[in-house]
């Protein structure tokens, strides 16, 4: 993969140009784009900076992302000819620092559940998860070193976890969402893909303008409670051990690790989490889904046929059992508790098929906690898939979250 640090590193010395930099992208795309199809498409000439922290990085943008150098397409033929205006803040924040947003990855339409026809880089026969399935599949390819995704239920750290890239679903509105296509106003997020847990700090903490987020390496020993959100099904064995084998890396790494058993409130909160994106995407799709029902993909056709009949007040107790449990979690991380949360990324490794992008059950409590997780790769199934871990923190303390998955990486590389 192209780690971020590393091009900026050459860039930083001398030893590659920016635009040299753009040139080994476009070199990558060409190689591996035809076995991943992973973009959209690609700028034929973008700006290319000579200055600024991320000259010369190439950035994928997921296509429900407005950008004004390329259309916008939202994984739907609804939109196949839109051109946005203007960039959306996110991309003319990358644009100040350097960076050349080069290509558009692939999106479910419009960011539901829908695949898309990316194959995951690992095994051209399994999903690379979504819905941010472009931005996954492009980084863990060596396509690109950097990408942006978006998460309502599960759709950065799940494709991350699939693809065995580094993937952050910062802390809620951390990065500004104007200018992305809503599905709901409460839980979408934007997220990031990089090769390392050091290259997505560096690149988070320049987006929100906050240094301290791309300090990984402070050297303190997290206290790690590890929860494995009892209310979902079970996972996959490979999961289970991938847990495992994060909870043992890190404990040699000095990290004080226990078993942490959540409130049945969470459990409470994980199943409101379907009421507040359904109602909201109810109202954020009332056009396409009025004006163009029959052009919808049929998973989300259903999904809105049904949020048809959600009753406001059922939507309004869920809006309070999610308060109730933001709350709880401020006394989970207690001054005496736990520093971040262990738990898993997805059920497992990639599904085979791509007629699903696989199931979002352990991260959809977490997006609507508006917490920041990170995931990384653990290790790989016989058959060479991807299984990884996700980090947990609490709302704000996005750079102790990337800290203690860096323990974690560090300590699994030995
Ligand atoms: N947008 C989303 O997060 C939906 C998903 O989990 O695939």
């Amino acid at each position: 993969m192209l780690s971020l640090l590393d091009l900026c590193a050459r860039i930083d010395d001398g030893r590659l140009t920016p635009e040299g930099a753009v040139r080994l992208v476009r070199a990558a795309i060409a190689a591996r784009e035809p076995e991943v199809g992973a973009l959209v498409c690609v700028d034929p000439a973008p700006v290319v900076a000579a200055a600024g922290p991320l000259a010369g990085i190439a950035v994928g943008i997921k296509d429900i992302i407005d950008t004004a150098d390329l259309p916008t397409r939202m994984g739907s033929a609804i939109y196949e000819s839109w051109h946005p205006r203007a960039d959306a803040p996110v991309v003319a924040r990358l644009k100040s620092l350097g960076a050349a947003p080069l290509a558009k990855t692939t999106t479910t339409p419009f960011a539901f559940l829908d695949p898309t026809a990316t194959r995951n880089p690992h095994h051209p026969g399994h999903t690379p998860g979504g819905s941010s399935a472009g931005s996954a599949a492009a980084v863990a390819a060596g396509m690109l070193p950097l990408a942006l995704g978006t998460q309502t239920g599960g759709s950065v750290i799940r494709p991350a976890a699939f693809c065995g890239v580094v993937g952050v679903k910062p802390s809620f509105r951390l990065l500004p969402t104007v200018g992305v296509k809503c599905y709901s106003w409460a839980l979408d997020t934007l997220g990031l893909f990089a090769a390392g847990v050091a290259d997505a700090a560096h690149a988070l903490a320049l987006l929100a303008d906050r240094p301290a987020i791309g300090r990984t390496h402070d050297g303190s020993a997290p206290r790690i409670g590890i929860v494995r959100q009892e209310f979902c099904a079970a996972p996959d064995p490979e999961a289970e051990a991938a847990l495992g084998r994060a909870a043992a890396a890190a404990e040699r790494a000095g990290a004080v690790v226990h078993d942490l058993a959540l409130p049945a409130r969470f459990g409470e909160a994980y199943a409101a989490h379907g009421t507040i994106q359904d109602y909201e995407a109810r109202q954020a799709l009332a056009w396409e889904y009025a004006a163009h029902r029959d052009a919808l993909p049929p998973r989300l056709r259903a999904a809105l046929d049904a949020a048809q009949g959600i009753e406001t007040a059922a939507y309004d107790a869920a809006r309070r059992t999610a308060h109730h449990a933001r709350r709880s979690l401020k006394d989970v991380f207690s001054e005496d508790g736990p520093d971040v949360l262990l738990t898993y990324a997805a059920p497992g490794a990639a599904p085979a098929g791509l007629d699903q992008t696989g199931d979002s059950r352990f991260n959809r409590l977490w997006t609507l906690m508006g917490v920041p997780c990170v995931t990384l790769p653990v290790e790989r199934t016989p058959a060479g898939l991807p299984v990884g871990v996700q980090v947990i923190a609490r709302f704000g303390d996005d750079g102790r979250a990337l800290a203690a998955a860096g323990l974690i990486e560090r300590a699994l590389r030995g």
